[in-house]
């Protein structure tokens, strides 16, 4: 097993999963470094992880003091070449294959250490269809995260045929020692554990709005009311982005050709029409600028 404890993480986007990857990363004592395309990317996305940082100091979960050092550990890069030196990456952009490919076809060329963990935190695209566009496959494995990260506490651990075993342990390693998450593992097939069960589950509340079943706000309050579920399916598919649920299910009806993971063509109209949930002030529902729910109606 390979002891060296990993303290050079490097995250890919500062989307809303790489923000929460990298806040938590920096919390947890680790040196970040974050890229970004722009300037402007790179700007919102330190404004939406020191938001999380001030919430986490106001909600009790950090003193001011751990708050400032995670912001200090914490930089941004627009040049790739600038992750030679990570021990760990994590890969969290767009849920687009070719996107995800070149990312990782760069990041084999300019990672040095023959160990270093080049992970991605897709949501259900299989890993190896990311290991091949690299040179050294067993270097990548798959770590995903759930929104928000700082407060759930899952990470799912996904090897392929080929992930070197240094390398899925440094990876579990990473994960729970260091920032204290759970661990499970899965099979490197689309979607993983939770996607595959929670993404159809989130598309069958979609047809039932689509087919005039029930409505949404009903949906939302039997799941929340009548199963306890922290939020209902519809306020959660706006949760993840309605662009993020078509992605997975596209990647989950490639792999599986199952009806039930075909998106509906209510998923697909809103995703058009760029009402694509909380990150874009309207979904199923309207949020206003702090991502309070401000409308369940309409
Ligand atoms: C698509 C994929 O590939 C994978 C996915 O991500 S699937 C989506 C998975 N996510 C879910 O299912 C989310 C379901 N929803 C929830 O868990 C909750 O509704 C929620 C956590 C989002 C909000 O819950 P809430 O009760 O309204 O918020 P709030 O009370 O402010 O926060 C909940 C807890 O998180 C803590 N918290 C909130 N923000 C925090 C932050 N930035 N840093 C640290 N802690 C924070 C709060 O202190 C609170 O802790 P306690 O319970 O100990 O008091």
């Amino acid at each position: 097993m390979t002891s060296d404890k990993i303290q050079r993480v490097g995250v890919i986007g500062a989307g809303i999963m790489g923000s929460g990857i990298a806040e938590v990363s920096a919390r947890a004592h680790v040196d970040v470094l974050v890229f970004e395309k722009t300037r402007e990317l790179a700007a919102a996305g330190r404004a939406r992880i020191l938001r999380s940082l001030d919430r986490g100091v106001s909600t009790g979960k950090i003193t001011e003091r751990e708050r400032e050092q995670a912001a200090w550990r914490l930089r941004f890069t627009s040049d790739l070449e600038d992750f030679a030196d990570r021990q760990l990456v994590v890969e969290a952009v767009v849920e687009d294959e070719k996107t995800k490919a070149e990312i990782f076809t760069e990041l084999d060329k300019v990672v040095t250490d023959p160990n270093a963990v080049l992970a991605s935190n897709t949501s259900s695209i299989p890993i190896m269809k990311l290991g091949i566009a690299t040179t050294a496959p067993e270097r990548v494995i798959g770590m995903h995260f759930f929104n928000p990260v700082p407060v759930l506490p899952l990470v799912e651990v996904v090897t392929t045929l080929k992930t070197g075993r240094a390398v899925s342990q440094r990876a579990e390693s990473f994960a729970s020692d260091i920032l204290g998450k759970q661990v499970v593992r899965s099979s490197d097939r689309a979607g993983f554990i939770a996607n595959a069960l929670l993404v159809p589950y989130l598309l069958s509340a979609v047809r039932m709005v689509e087919s005039g079943f029930a409505t949404k706000e009903d949906v939302d309050k039997a799941m929340v009311l009548g199963c306890a579920h922290p939020m209902g399916p519809l306020e959660l598919t706006d949760l993840v982005g309605l662009d993020t649920v078509k992605s997975i299910a596209d990647s989950m009806y490639d792999e599986f050709k199952e009806p039930l993971y075909s998106a509906p063509p209510l998923l697909l109209r809103m995703v058009e029409a760029g009402l694509v949930g909380k990150k874009s002030g309207a979904g199923f529902y309207e949020y206003a600028d702090n991502g309070r729910a401000t409308k369940k109606a309409g």
